[in-house]
């Protein structure tokens, strides 16, 4: 496939590059670093404030970084020769008059990227709302309302997509819906950046990911180099199981415990491999069970959550039981930004603007655990 005009081929799709966002006091984003593969679904994850809306912002020219820089193609956005060719972008849902009809939302923006109001028609048909064309955006569900906005992502059919928070408000259907949606898109070479605070919303969309942990990266690879950095466990019901651990370890599986239960617990091991081990030495195995990673709790343990409550319970003076008194509750910076209030004209469709790159920085390598700083 060839990119003329876009850069380089052999480019990531996106690339933040020491990106640093201050507002104020606030340190939304700090010194980020991440590439997207050309062909990924890839997912871009952090607790709510973590920074996610405020780097695809810059990487769309929307917001100014402080530092650092991000490009599309190898290039800053601004260079390219069709910016609504390129990316398609999603940052905000529900920034839809309600008075206005699916079909015509989408009219008042084929005209601008130079493309027949047909367009329209198939934009909605890709997103299944073709039923719905003619009624009032203010009637959309929230799931509904995803699906226009998505819709007028791809009015350019363009290479890259990045959506924000789009599985928000999406039932079960419509997430599988938007899951099979994303990655056939993926297939025929087109890239995906999508956003999400909730890593099981989007474990079984994306291939890659990039998380974010106040502000900074905490991790970014492969979804499966996640998985098995912390690998999950099999439970073994065994006639003898320290003759079984003792056999493992023979065989390098040096992992293993008795667990409350009497079951031996084997991490780094596969149930053949553990019944072949338990032959070998003559022990009986009357069942195991694969637990497999749940990524939540891992993506819980990278990140930490900027906003959370203040325990709540009758006449009980805050710090006296519960959580932490002092550091708990809400940082500093909590609060709608004021920019997030008032219409929000241009948040999607094509990107209106670009800030100037000055710095640059190495991008961190793939697969990288940061330690959770930040
Ligand atoms: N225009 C702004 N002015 C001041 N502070 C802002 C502005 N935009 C974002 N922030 C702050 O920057 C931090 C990161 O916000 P951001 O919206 O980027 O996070 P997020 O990860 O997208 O959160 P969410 O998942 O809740 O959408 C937050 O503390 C937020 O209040």
């Amino acid at each position: 496939m060839s990119y003329p005009g876009y850069g380089p081929p052999s480019a990531p799709a996106l690339e933040a590059r020491g990106l640093s966002k201050t507002f104020g006091s606030i340190q939304a984003v700090r010194e980020l670093s991440f590439s997207v593969q050309r062909g990924s679904v890839t997912g871009f994850l952090g607790p709510n404030g973590s920074g996610k809306s405020t780097t695809l912002r810059m990487m769309l020219g929307l917001v100014r970084p402080t530092t650092g820089d991000a490009v599309v193609n190898g290039v800053p956005y601004t260079s390219l020769a069709h910016p609504s060719r390129v990316v398609g972008a999603v940052l905000d849902a529900q920034s839809v008059h309600p008075k206005r009809t699916a079909r015509h939302h989408l009219r008042l923006f084929t005209p601008v990227l130079g493309l027949p109001d047909q367009r329209a028609d198939e934009v909605l048909a890709l997103v299944g709302l073709t039923e719905a064309a003619d009624r009032p955006a203010g009637q959309f569900s929230l799931g509904m309302r995803q699906r226009l906005a998505l819709a007028t992502a791809l009015l350019g059919d363009p290479e890259i997509l990045v959506l924000d928070e789009p599985a928000n408000g999406l039932d079960p259907e419509g997430i599988a819906w938007l899951r099979d949606f994303l990655r056939s898109y993926a297939r025929s070479g087109r890239t995906v950046l999508v956003s999400s605070h909730i890593i099981r919303e989007v474990e079984q969309i994306v291939d890659h990911l990039v998380i974010l942990s106040y502000g900074s990266l905490v991790y970014q690879g492969s979804i499966d180099q996640l998985r098995q950095m912390r690998p999950g466990h099999v439970l073994v019901a065994a006639s003898d199981p320290p003759a079984l651990a003792v056999a493992l370890a023979a065989r390098g599986v040096t992992d293993t415990r008795i667990g409350p239960d009497g079951r031996l617990v084997v991490t780094g091991s596969s149930e053949p491999d553990i019944s072949s081990a338990a032959a070998d030495a003559g022990v009986t195995v009357f069942g195991t069970t694969a637990e497999h990673i749940d990524l939540e709790q891992v993506f819980l343990s990278m990140t930490t959550s900027q906003y959370v409550s203040a325990p709540v319970g009758p006449n009980q003076p805050q710090g006296q039981w519960g959580g932490p008194p002092q550091q708990y509750g809400p940082p500093q910076q909590y609060g709608p930004p004021a920019q997030q209030y008032g219409p929000p004209p241009q948040q999607w469709g094509p990107p209106q603007q670009w800030g100037p790159p000055p710095n640059q920085q190495p991008p961190t390598q793939p697969g990288q655990w940061n330690g959770g700083q930040g």
